[in-house]
């Protein structure tokens, strides 16, 4: 039997200060298997520390996550990144930053793109069988925080934009699947 998972040298941060306006309720609290979809990726995560969760004061309650507010709240998961670069403690190189709504990332999946980073990495990001990039299961160095900063200035919000501005290390589809087959299944709607 596999003893348990060494340490992960990585913080963690879940950026769940979204509206779940197209799931029509609070999507992190969706039950998949019985388990609210917060603590589903809670529970990928459980390696890293410190483990911040990017939410408002007073929305949830997770053990052992420290909640960690926007700095300019309502400018979506960027915004939360920029919370999550700036609360590192010092030391701390590397954030796992996740979304609320990918139930089925694992512990591995985390830990295959940990073995990725490379030196002057500044994002490690899965990619999907079409090749593109997830930037929100993805690690990001704090070197990142500037570029996060310059996105959000000129209001740019996208993700994906960011990751065109950072040196970013990519792990292929297949490596990926074997981590976790289900890792970008994304529920930005209640399943059918
Ligand atoms: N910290 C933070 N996280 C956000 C914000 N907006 C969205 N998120 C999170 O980013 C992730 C992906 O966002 P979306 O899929 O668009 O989630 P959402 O905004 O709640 O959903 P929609 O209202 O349907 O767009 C989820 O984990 C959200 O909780 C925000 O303003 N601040
Ligand atoms: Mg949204």
């Amino acid at each position: 039997m596999p003893g348990p998972r060494p340490p992960l040298p990585l913080a963690a941060a879940i950026t769940a200060g979204g509206q779940s306006r197209r799931f029509g309720q609070d999507k992190a609290l969706y039950r998949v298997d019985g388990v609210p979809m917060l603590e589903r990726v809670a529970a990928s995560l459980q390696a890293c520390a410190p483990r911040l969760l990017i939410a408002p004061p007073g929305r949830y309650d997770l053990p052992g996550w420290t909640v960690t507010p926007d700095l300019r709240p309502g400018l979506g998961p960027l915004a939360g990144l920029e919370a999550a670069l700036t609360a590192l403690p010092q030391g701390a190189e590397w954030v796992a930053y996740s979304a609320v709504d990918l139930p089925y990332l694992t512990a591995r999946y985390w830990a295959l793109l940990h073995a990725a980073v490379t030196p002057g990495a500044q994002a490690v990001v899965g990619r999907d069988g079409e090749g593109r990039g997830q930037p929100l299961a993805a690690l990001y160095h704090r070197s990142a925080l500037g570029a996060v900063q310059a996105h959000l200035d000129r209001q740019d919000l996208r993700m994906r934009s960011l990751l065109d501005a950072l040196q970013v290390q990519a792990v292929m589809w297949p490596q990926v699947r074997d981590a976790a087959p289900l890792a970008f299944t994304n529920l930005n709607r209640p399943p059918a």
